[in-house]
């Protein structure tokens, strides 16, 4: 396969084995078109998903794909990343609101009347300071449900406990976070048969988000159903909600005060999208950090000793015993790094320049946090899983390089809050059990470009008891 690149009158061919590239972006079958006004596409590599040195392409810094119809215009050189998150020449939401009108139902005026209202509301209710009450909450209901895993273990008098690591985090952390953010059993999390109902459709729904921004609803009939399943539940949970939403503000939950702002009909389609938003990334990267550290022994031993000491020590849990546990903090960044998001996106509105090409008006400019995180300049050794990295990183601040949660206006609003239940979750889970992976580290699924991966392999574990 040939993608052609034109500068002025020069056609340039480059020979592409880019299908792998576009498989290792999880674009599989889509075409490679041409690009219109090219640059000379030399320089930097791009690693694929899977990392081998030998799928190593060097299409450049900039370069387009044309994917069903749509150009994509991928930016690869950290040097532009500030440019896309702040030009006023791309836009956050002319990328994405065709997508959320698929996904969600929410329409084109709907979607531009409450956006950004919504987007200011949560960064609002989880600014970094607004923190400090979730972490006593989450805490708690952590622990009450590792600690019912820990008396399965008891019972069986010690012994040990065979599980899958995603299910437990999943459905150990769900539950939790669904509590905390949409109040305590306001969705199905205290029926147990009711939330294994919830669990199916949302997974289904989970699992092809992506194909349903693309794809008409005729491929995607399960995924409809689980859909409506999930519209069907928050119509109900919204309309008993909007009953009940206390006038104090600082008391609401995170979904009264989103139905609050919403001033039209969509209040069950937006918070649909909140609750994918805030479980979608969130859970698997906890599976993911879990994974990483009982693979590593020397990682092990050292967020061992820290989570057991500080946690014995201190029966609550508030922002001071996160303080004491750092190492624990920097597993957690470095698994992000390692399993960013594939890509975000903007909308060239205004012919965009960058590196002397001009981008044209409707192109979708691309970039890929997955890719950019294993750039050797910025993290040496990009592929070996290395915490010590995130040693002297400032609490609320990321570096330049780190771009898992976007950027700009739009920039994740659950960023402090993710990294909060991620701490809490996985210093609890390290000072309860002893864990042993049966069968390594799970390989990458590619399926998934805007969210981060799952796992392909099942990811059985033995639990035991921690010493
Ligand atoms: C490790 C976990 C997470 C990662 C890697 C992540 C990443 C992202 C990224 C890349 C974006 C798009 C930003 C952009 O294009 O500039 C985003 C948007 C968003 N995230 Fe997160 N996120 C995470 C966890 C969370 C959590 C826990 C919540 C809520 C509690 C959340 C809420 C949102 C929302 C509501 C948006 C949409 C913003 C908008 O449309 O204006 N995220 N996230």
């Amino acid at each position: 396969m040939r993608l052609c690149y034109q500068q002025e009158v020069l056609i340039k061919e480059v020979p592409i084995t880019g299908i792998t590239l576009l498989n290792s972006l999880g674009l599989r079958g889509w075409q490679v078109g041409q690009l219109p006004q090219a640059p000379r596409l030399k320089g930097t590599a791009i690693d694929s998903m899977s990392s081998s040195a030998s799928k190593t392409r060097s299409l450049g810094p900039v370069y387009t794909l044309k994917v069903a119809g749509e150009r994509m215009t991928f930016l690869t050189d950290a040097k532009d990343f500030h440019n896309f998150f702040q030009s006023t020449d791309v836009d956050f939401q002319k990328a994405v609101q065709s997508s959320v009108q698929k996904i969600a139902s929410v329409t084109e005026e709907a979607f531009f009347k409450n956006h950004t209202k919504i987007h200011d509301t949560v960064k609002g209710r989880l600014s970094f300071h607004k923190l400090p009450p979730f972490c006593e909450t989450l805490h708690s209901k952590f622990k009450e449900h590792l600690v019912g895993i820990k008396n399965q273990i008891t019972i069986k008098n010690g012994c040990e406990f065979e599980a899958e690591l995603n299910d437990l985090v999943r459905s150990t952390m769900y539950k939790s976070i669904m509590d905390n953010l949409f109040g305590d059993g306001v969705l199905p999390t205290h029926d147990e048969a009711a939330f294994k109902e919830f669990e199916k459709n949302f997974l289904i729904f989970d699992e092809q988000f992506e194909y349903a921004a693309r794809l008409p609803k005729i491929f995607l009939r399960e995924w409809t159903k689980s859909k409506n399943w999930l519209l069907q539940m928050f119509t109900r949970v919204t309309k008993q909600c909007m009953q009940t939403i206390p006038a104090d503000v600082e008391s609401r939950s995170l979904l009264q005060t989103l139905i609050a702002v919403i001033d039209d009909d969509f209040s069950p389609n937006w918070s649909m999208m909140m609750l994918w938003a805030s479980l979608a990334n969130a859970i698997p990267i906890t599976f993911w950090t879990l994974c990483m550290i009982y693979q590593h022994q020397r990682v092990l031993e050292k967020v061992q000793s820290e989570v057991r000491q500080v946690l014995k020590e201190n029966e609550k849990c508030d922002e001071s015993t996160l303080a004491l546990m750092p190492y624990t903090r920097q597993c957690i960044l470095e698994a992000i790094r390692l399993r960013s998001p594939g890509i975000f996106t903007r909308r060239v509105i205004k012919e965009f320049r960058v590196k002397g090409y001009n981008i044209p008006v409707g192109d979708l400019l691309m970039v890929s946090p997955f890719w950019a995180h294993r750039n050797s300049q910025q993290f040496p050794d990009p592929e070996e899983f290395k915490p010590e990295r995130w040693e002297n990183i400032e609490k609320n601040s990321f570096p330049e390089s780190f771009i898992a949660f976007g950027g700009g206006r739009y920039q994740c609003p659950g960023r402090w809050f993710a990294l909060l239940e991620m701490h809490i979750y996985v210093s609890l889970f390290v000072s309860l059990f002893d864990c042993k992976l049966l069968n390594g580290v799970p390989d990458l699924c590619e399926l998934h470009l805007v969210g981060t991966q799952q796992p392909v392999q099942k990811c059985p574990v033995v639990l035991s008891l921690a010493k």
